[in-house]
C-alpha cells in the first residue's frame, strides 16, 4: 500500500504483476492484434467506421500523423450502446478482445480500490463517485518501427481519464516522466502497466499525479501495446473532492468542469498537436491559482 501511495504521489505510473488477467490471456490478445495489423492496409481499413470522431471503435489511423507511425484498433464495452467494429479476420478477434476487456475492467476497478484506500478516503468512494463504465475503451496499437530521426510514437502527454492500464510488447518504449527524467516503463511478461490520470489528480487535489508519458518507436521491428482507458461519461462533472479538500482545510486547486468539456479542448492537442508546446491543453486549465 505504502508503495503505490508513493508512486502515485511521486509519478502516477507504476508495474504490477499478479493483477488477476491471465498471461495466457496477454499473450493471445497481442497474436489477435499482430494478426490483424499485419493484413493488407485495404482489408483493415474496411473495418474503419469512416467516421471522423476522434474516438471512433474499429480500426484508426492516427488522423494528421504521418501514417507509418502508428495504427489502432478501438473498442467500447462489449455491454454498452456503443456499436464495436470487430474485424472478421483472425475469427477469433472479438472473442479475445472481449475476454480482455472484461478482465481488465475488473483489474480497474480493484487499482481504483487500491487507490481509493490510498487516499485515505471512504471505502468504495471512488467506485462510487463514478459507477458507469459505458465510456471505458480499449486501444490495440501498432507502432511501426522507428526510422531514422522519428523515434516519436506518442509524444508526451497525460492520459484524461481516470486510470489507464498498459500491456506492452518486449519491443519496449512506453516512458514517464520523473524529476526532470524518461525513465523507460520496462516491459515485463505479463505486467501490466498502471498509469493515473487527470481525473484522480483532480478528485485527490493534486496528492496524486496524473503520469506525463510518452512512447519511442524502437529501431527495427514494430511495437505492439494495448491500452484500456476507465474513463467517464462526458457529461460527468468533475472537481476536488470535499473529503480531501474542505474536510481537511485545504483549499481546492481545480474548478469545477464537465469531462466532455476538457476531452474537446485536450483532443485537439493530442490527435493534432499544437505547434507551440504552451498551446497544449492539460487539466491544469482548469487549476484555481
Ligand atoms: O502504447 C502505449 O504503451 C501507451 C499508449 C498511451 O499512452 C495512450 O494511448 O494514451
Ligand atoms: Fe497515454
Amino acid at each position: 500500500m505504502e508503495v503505490v501511495k508513493e508512486a502515485c504521489s511521486e509519478t502516477g505510473f507504476f508495474q504490477v504483476v499478479n493483477h488477476g488477467v491471465p498471461t495466457p490471456l496477454i499473450d493471445r490478445a497481442f497474436q489477435v492484434s499482430t494478426h490483424f495489423f499485419d493484413l493488407p492496409a485495404d482489408e483493415k481499413l474496411r473495418y474503419s467506421s469512416g467516421s471522423d470522431a476522434p474516438l471512433a471503435p474499429g480500426y484508426n489511423r492516427q488522423p494528421v500523423h504521418p501514417p507509418y507511425r502508428s495504427e489502432f484498433l478501438l473498442m467500447f464495452s462489449p455491454s454498452s450502446a456503443m456499436t464495436n467494429i470487430y474485424p472478421a479476420n483472425p475469427p477469433h478477434l472479438r472473442e479475445v478482445e472481449e475476454e480482455v476487456f472484461t478482465s481488465l475492467s475488473k483489474t480497474a476497478s480493484l487499482i481504483e480500490g487500491i487507490i481509493n484506500d490510498c487516499l485515505g478516503l471512504p471505502s468504495g468512494l471512488l467506485k462510487e463517485f463514478n459507477s458507469d463504465r459505458s465510456s471505458d475503451f480499449l486501444m490495440a496499437h501498432q507502432y511501426f518501427a522507428a526510422t531514422e530521426g522519428q523515434t516519436n510514437g506518442l509524444t508526451p502527454h497525460e492520459d484524461s481519464n481516470s486510470i489507464t492500464l498498459v500491456f506492452q510488447d518486449d519491443a519496449g518504449g512506453l516512458e514517464v516522466f520523473r524529476n526532470g527524467e524518461w525513465i523507460p516503463a520496462t516491459p515485463e511478461p505479463g505486467a501490466i502497466v498502471v498509469n493515473v490520470g487527470d481525473i484522480i489528480q483532480v478528485l485527490s487535489n493534486n496528492k496524486f499525479k496524473s503520469a506525463t508519458h510518452r512512447v519511442v518507436r524502437p529501431g527495427g521491428k514494430s511495437r505492439y501495446s494495448y491500452a484500456f482507458f476507465y474513463s467517464l461519461p462526458p457529461e460527468k462533472w468533475v472537481e476536488p473532492l470535499s473529503q480531501l479538500t474542505e474536510e481537511v482545510g485545504e483549499l481546492p486547486k481545480y474548478r469545477k468542469f464537465q469531462f466532455g468539456e476538457y476531452l474537446e479542448l485536450k483532443r485537439k492537442g493530442i490527435f493534432n498537436p499544437p505547434k507551440r508546446p504552451q498551446d497544449i491543453i492539460h487539466v491544469t486549465h482548469y487549476s484555481i491559482n
